[in-house]
């Protein structure tokens, strides 16, 4: 039967990156999109926006939404001091088996914890079943309608604190128009955009970071 692109991708990892070195799980999968097959990650570009925020934000608690194969899963855990977390969903089953064999291999398990299921559904539960109080960052990856309704889910939920940061990719391609309207124009948000490009390509895209304000 035929390989899934994310089988192959998952294939590529486990045959040149070195197990164990996330560095090396993350040079791998931008090789392989690059040289083979494009593929959804983040990429190497906004890869190292996500770094910076991720490192100046310093955070303890940390949530993604939309995991697919782990590759910014892998960049985000590698960067975080070791008692932090990182919850991150995945709603496709498929994605998420790819998904906890490259954090494996990568070796950064113990500070990832994913959950299979939709936001919609799982972010009611974060404080009573996976005992979060807030987020310190939330990497906003998933499908783009989805963006608005859940952040105003986690606001609701009390999932956010003053200081809390969002950062969003692909707000402007494939672009997630209602929720830049709402977080540039909501005065509890202080927005920032950091253009770039779309990953593995030279079609304009990029993060847009939001502080909440309380
Ligand atoms: O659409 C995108 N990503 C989201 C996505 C997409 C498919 C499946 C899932 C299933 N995962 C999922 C769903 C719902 C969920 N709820 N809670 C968790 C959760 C998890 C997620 C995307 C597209 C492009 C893109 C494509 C084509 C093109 F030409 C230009 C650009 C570039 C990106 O960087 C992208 O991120
Ligand atoms: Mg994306």
């Amino acid at each position: 039967t035929q390989s899934t692109r994310p089988q192959r991708l998952l294939g590529a990892v486990q045959k040149k990156a070195t197990r164990g070195n996330p560095r090396s799980v993350i040079q791998t999968i931008d090789q392989f999109c690059r040289q083979r097959e494009w593929a959804m990650n983040v990429g190497d570009e906004k890869g190292c926006i996500l770094d910076s925020v991720v490192t100046e934000t310093n955070p303890t608690t940390v949530l993604e939404l939309g995991t697919y194969c782990g590759y910014s899963t892998v960049r985000i855990a590698s960067l975080l001091p070791p008692q932090a977390r990182l919850i991150t969903l995945e709603f496709n089953p498929d994605f998420a088996r790819i998904a906890r064999q490259v954090i494996t291999w990568a070796g950064v398990q113990d500070k990832v914890e994913l959950v299979e299921g939709a936001s919609g559904d799982l972010i009611p539960k974060m404080k009573a079943q996976f005992g979060v109080n807030t987020f310190d960052l939330v990497f906003l990856d998933h499908w783009k309608d989805r963006y608005l309704p859940d952040t105003k889910l986690m606001e609701e939920c009390g999932l956010l604190k003053k200081g809390s940061i969002l950062l969003a990719d692909n707000v402007i391609c494939p672009g997630t128009p209602d929720y830049l309207e709402y977080v540039r124009n909501s005065p509890r948000y202080q927005s920032q955009y950091f253009k770039s490009h779309l990953e593995y390509t030279k079609v304009e895209d990029g993060l847009e970071k939001s502080v909440f304000l309380g």
